[in-house]
């Protein structure tokens, strides 16, 4: 099956046309990084595939369903750009927030996904219970372990990223869309979301990637480049 599938899409926005008769397939549990200038249409098509916005026209369908309305983030989650993080809740608590929505809340400590399961034979969509990156604890990951109660408010932009990060991987989804999640690292803490996007990819996750970083770039197995919201290449 594949995980996702953008057929025909054509957007719209403000009477501009920013994406223009893109069609792609990706069907593996991957790093895949879509690249290109400012304003390319990166975000744009991340929001289409995630399911938070609906294209002008053509189709998104992620794991095999209609990509919107945005399905349980088991099967699609979005690290968007501007986090949207709540800053009243503690760096945990937004972490948990989407297990917590489907009230199944992982420990912090979590478990191993059974060595063989895949999007293709897990239910989809909404895979098996609240699995997360194989042994790892998130907040340990994304060097989050220390700050992890305080307010989201009282942290700095780099660690609200990798907040964001960390609760865009939780629920280990069939389809991870990051938008420009380096963007706020310095060279340490980038390291540390390169090893946690290998570690989804290595557990099951479609891990798709907008970026400018060529660090990012480098480690992806798949590249995809929007032009002027057509696509280059795939
Ligand atoms: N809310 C909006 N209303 C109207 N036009 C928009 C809106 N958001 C984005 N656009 C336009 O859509 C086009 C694509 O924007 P998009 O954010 O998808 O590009 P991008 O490649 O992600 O850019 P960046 O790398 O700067 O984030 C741009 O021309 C932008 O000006």
């Amino acid at each position: 099956m594949a995980l996702v599938e953008v057929h025909d899409v054509s957007h719209t926005r403000a009477g501009t046309r920013v994406l223009d008769d893109v069609t792609l397939t990706l069907d593996q549990a991957t790093t895949a990084v879509l690249a290109g200038r400012s304003g390319s249409g990166k975000s744009t098509l991340c929001h289409l595939i995630a399911g938070v916005m609906t294209p002008s026209s053509g189709r998104v369908l992620v794991a095999g369903r209609p990509a919107h309305p945005a399905p349980d983030w088991a099967v699609v989650s979005l690290l968007p750009q501007r986090l949207a993080l709540d800053p009243t809740l503690t760096v945990a608590e937004n972490i948990e927030l989407p297990a917590r929505l489907r009230n199944a809340v992982p420990g912090p400590r979590v478990r191993e996904r059974s060595g063989s399961s895949t999007v293709a034979d897990a239910e989809v969509p909404g895979r098996s219970g609240p699995s997360a990156v194989a042994e790892l604890d998130l907040r340990e990951c994304l060097g989050l372990a220390a700050i992890a109660d305080r307010p989201a408010r009282d942290t700095s932009l780099g660690e609200q990223q990798r907040t964001a990060l960390a609760r865009a991987l939780i629920l280990s989804p069939a389809v991870a869309v990051l938008d420009e999640p380096t963007a706020h690292q310095d060279d340490e803490h980038v390291h540390l979301v390169l090893d946690a996007l290998t570690a989804a990819t290595t557990a099951g996750t479609l891990v798709l990637v907008a970026t400018h970083d060529q660090r990012v770039i480098d480690i992806a197995d798949t590249v995809i480049r929007l032009h002027s919201g057509r696509l280059e290449s795939a």
